[in-house]
C-alpha cells in the first residue's frame, strides 16, 4: 500500500516565530505512524531554522521552489546545493502560482526535478488545468501533458520517488474542492500517463496528492478514493491543530 502523503505549503505566510512555534507543536504533536508522511513547505528564511527544530521527528522540511543550477550569476535565487546542504528533503516544483506569476515552464520544471534528484531532494511536482480548460474539456490531455513533460529523461526508480500534486488551478484557495470523485478520474488519469511513460510497477508506487480547498471537513472523503495519496494543503496548513487534522486522517 502506498504511504499517504500530507504536506501543508504556507505560501508566503508567517514571521520566523510563527514558523518555528508551528514546527515546534507538530514535532510534539504528529502521530506515530508508518502510513502517513508529514512535509511543512516553508518560505527560504525559516528553511534551516525549520530543518533543525524538526531533526529526530517525522516531519520533514520542504522548500516552495528552487532553480535548476548548482550555482552562479542567478540573483535572488536558491540552488538544490543550498536546499540539500541544510537539509532540507523536499521541494515543490511548478506550484500553478509559480507558472502563472513567475513564468515557470513544463520545460523549467522538467530541469528542476532533474536537479531535485541530482541532489537527493525529492520532488513535489504540481500540475492542473484552469477552469477554461476543464469546461472546455481539455483537463486530461492538458495534465498528461504537464506530467510527460515533468518526468522526461527520469529512470524509472527516480518517476517512482517523484510525488505528483494535482492542483485544479480554480479550486485553489477558492473554497471550491473537486469532487472526491472528480479528483480521482484526474489522479487515476495521471497514474496511467506515468505507466505510459514507466512501468506498471513505477506507477503503482507514484504518490498522487490532491490540492485545493482541501480541509479537516473533506480531507477523509478524498483518501478514501483508489488514486490519491495524500494532499498539498494551502490555507488549512497554516495553522499546527488544523495541520494535526490533515495529517491524523492520512493515518487512517
Ligand atoms: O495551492 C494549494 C497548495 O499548494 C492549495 O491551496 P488551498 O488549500 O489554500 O486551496
Amino acid at each position: 500500500m502506498r504511504k499517504k502523503v500530507i504536506a501543508g505549503n504556507w505560501k508566503m505566510n508567517k514571521v520566523l516565530s510563527e514558523a518555528n512555534g508551528f514546527v515546534e507543536e507538530v514535532v510534539i504533536k504528529v502521530p506515530k505512524s508508518d502510513n502517513v508522511e508529514a512535509i511543512v513547505c516553508a518560505p527560504f528564511p525559516y528553511l534551516a531554522s525549520l530543518v533543525e527544530k524538526s531533526k529526530g521527528s517525522d516531519v520533514k522540511i520542504s522548500a516552495q521552489n528552487m532553480h535548476f543550477e548548482d550555482n552562479g550569476a542567478f540573483t535572488g535565487e536558491v540552488s538544490p546545493v543550498m536546499l540539500k546542504d541544510i537539509g532540507v528533503t523536499h521541494v515543490v516544483l511548478g506550484h500553478s502560482e509559480r507558472r502563472e506569476y513567475f513564468a515557470e515552464t513544463d520545460e523549467t520544471v522538467n530541469k528542476k526535478t532533474h536537479a531535485a534528484f541530482n541532489h537527493g531532494l525529492t520532488p513535489i511536482v504540481c500540475v492542473g488545468e484552469t477552469l477554461e480548460q476543464r469546461e472546455a474539456n481539455e483537463t486530461m490531455n492538458h495534465v498528461g501533458d504537464q506530467v510527460k513533460n515533468a518526468l522526461e529523461g527520469l529512470s524509472n526508480e527516480q518517476v517512482a520517488e517523484t510525488i505528483i500534486a494535482y492542483e485544479p488551478i480554480w479550486a485553489i484557495g477558492t473554497g471550491k474542492t473537486a469532487s472526491s470523485e472528480d479528483a480521482n478520474e484526474v489522479c487515476s488519469h495521471i497514474r496511467n500517463v506515468v505507466k505510459e511513460v514507466s512501468t506498471v510497477e513505477t506507477a503503482e508506487k507514484v504518490v498522487i496528492q490532491y490540492g485545493g480547498s482541501v480541509k479537516p471537513a473533506n480531507i477523509e472523503e478524498l483518501l478514501t478514493q483508489s488514486d490519491i495519496d495524500g494532499a498539498l494543503v494551502g490555507g488549512a496548513s497554516l495553522e499546527a491543530e488544523s495541520f494535526l487534522q490533515l495529517v491524523e486522517a492520512g493515518t487512517k
